[in-house]
């Protein structure tokens, strides 16, 4: 795969791994945390055995089918059979592909409990299980499918836990789960990695959008994930984006999972230059290339703005972070800077005039790049009747004035969000967070229609904090990563979303 050395998260529990020990295993984003767990995983595989070996639990589709082709460009040389199994997909053809014995599983939590009720997944033979993002899984309020399904993995299985963040209530997992476990922990001063500089914006909820339209235009970035809070927010920035000339797409939960992929594939083959993402893009994602990532709504937690930066300044790579954030909002930066250890530099929005700088610069390299091209053929003869009749330097400043596009004002319409409620600092830093509770209790989401205008429902997990915390509103929106939705209440189709 063309790596030269281990990083350091898989120097120091692949070994431990491969001897067999159950291993709980954090590092910072983007630093192969995935062949950590793979290669062990991997090097166990017995491929005369047809039997699954091996379950992997993402909590997300598209993270589940990254981490099964990473496994599967790991496995390829030796190989290993493998299958990915999740919501959206057609179930019966799962069904067959699990017929052709698969040796390793990769799923979501939801569709391999499916295929453990229709009998179609047998466990009784895995030797291996690992949880990639468990806090996660928590978060979502898969606890007691992940519990359901480990039921059906023999006890003396090896089981690997793996994720950038590790809040509190995953240690009860881990005593639940695990035998002895070695804990891996990378030290770092810094929660993020230290190649992505981070800054915030401060700007009022109604002066955002053309203050993010100015620093695009200056920042020019080659591929950018924006976050938004709600999957409203997500659509409306999109469209509010593609109105205003940019090539962006959104993504969340409610779309079709066929949808998903597509937006996907077309930013990662770089036909579209934005994602709007709500949190489902913000776990694992390993997408290379993303330049900058922006935090338009500034996220409700430490974890989710240490994995959101994290799609950006991975394997190595730079990156930029920018979070904006409205004036009643500050205690949240706070929060988030207390956590993450490291502060992040006020961005002054740049000028009207600035940004018209970063589209003109725009103009002069892909003039650049058509001169360089060296492709212009029976363009010459007419530059040279030009350059008869005016200056060398007008001509090209005329190329570059028609090639400049000038700011766009075409009015858009975007829903104000609420700011999230006025929250002070706490002192303390680690893993800060509201009520005391921690949010993975699915049961626990109280107060939940407390908070009521607040448009759009929010893409992540429920939330506990006794009703402080925005919740859904309105509008009902499916699937687990829904908060509102109670666990007896959740319906077949709910379940499918992951
Ligand atoms: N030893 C290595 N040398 C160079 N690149 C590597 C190495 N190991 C993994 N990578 C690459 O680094 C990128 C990030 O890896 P990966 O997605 O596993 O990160 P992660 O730690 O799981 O991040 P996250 O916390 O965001 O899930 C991938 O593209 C992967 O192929
Ligand atoms: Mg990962």
């Amino acid at each position: 795969m063309g790596f030269e050395e281990a990083t350091p998260i898989q120097e120091g529990t692949i070994t431990h791994a491969m001897g067999g020990r159950d291993v709980i295993g954090q590092a910072q984003t983007g630093t192969g945390k995935t062949a950590a767990f793979g290669i062990p995983m991997i090097e166990k595989i017995d491929t005369k055995n047809p039997n699954i070996q091996a379950l992997i639990i993402a909590p997300t589709r598209e993270l589940a089918i990254q981490v099964s082709e990473e496994l599967y460009k790991l496995g390829y040389d030796k190989k290993v059979r493998l299958l990915s199994v999740y919501g959206g997909q057609e179930i019966g053809r799962q069904i067959r592909a699990l017929k052709n014995k698969p040796q390793v599983i990769v799923g979501t939590p939801g569709r391999i409990l499916d295929h453990i009720n229709r009998r179609t997944l047998k466990l009784d033979q895995v030797q291996t299980l690992i949880l990639d993002e468990a806090d996660e899984m928590l978060n979502m309020g898969f606890i007691e499918d992940i519990n359901t399904i480990l039921e059906s993995v023999p006890p003396e299985r090896q089981t690997l836990l793996f994720s950038a963040t590790m809040p509190g209530p995953i240690r009860k997992i881990a005593d639940r789960f695990m035998k002895d476990p070695v804990e891996v922990k990378i030290k770092s001063k810094e929660m993020t990695v230290e190649n992505i500089e981070q800054y915030y914006v401060k700007a009022t909820e109604r002066e955002k959008f053309d203050v993010l339209s100015r620093i695009l235009n200056v920042h020019q970035p080659e591929l950018a994930i924006i976050f938004g809070r709600t999957k409203r927010r997500v659509d409306e920035l999109a469209h509010a984006l593609s109105i205003r000339g940019y090539l962006a797409e959104g993504i969340h939960g409610d779309l079709s999972q066929a949808k998903r992929m597509s937006v996907l594939k077309q930013f990662k083959s770089n036909k579209i230059d934005i994602l709007v993402a709500t949190d489902v893009a913000a776990r694992g994602l390993d997408i290379s290339g993303v330049t900058h990532v922006y935090n338009f709504d500034i996220p409700q937690d430490p974890e989710s703005y240490v994995h959101r930066i994290g799609r950006t300044g991975r394997a190595g790579k730079s990156g930029i972070a920018t979070t904006f954030v409205t004036p009643r909002e500050m205690g949240y930066l706070r929060i988030v800077e207390n956590t993450t250890k490291k502060r992040m530099e006020a961005l002054i929005p740049p000028s009207s005039d600035e940004a018209l700088v970063g589209l003109k610069r725009v103009a002069v390299e892909s003039l650049s790049e058509i001169v360089n091209k060296n492709d212009l053929g029976d363009y010459r003869p007419l530059a040279q009747e030009m350059l008869e009749k005016f200056e060398a330097v007008d001509v090209i400043a005329a190329a570059l004035k028609s090639m400049t596009k000038e700011p766009d004002d075409t009015p858009i319409s975007l829903s104000e969000e609420r700011p999230l409620p006025a929250r002070r600092e706490r002192s303390g830093g680690g893993s800060s967070r509201s009520g005391g509770g921690y949010k993975g209790n699915r049961s626990s989401g109280g107060g939940r229609s407390s908070s009521g205008g607040r448009g759009g429902s929010s893409d992540r997990g429920p939330r506990s904090g006794g009703g402080s915390r925005p919740s859904s509103s309105g509008r009902r929106s499916s699937g687990p990563r829904d908060g509102s939705t109670q666990r007896s209440t959740r319906t077949r189709s709910s379940r499918s979303e992951n």
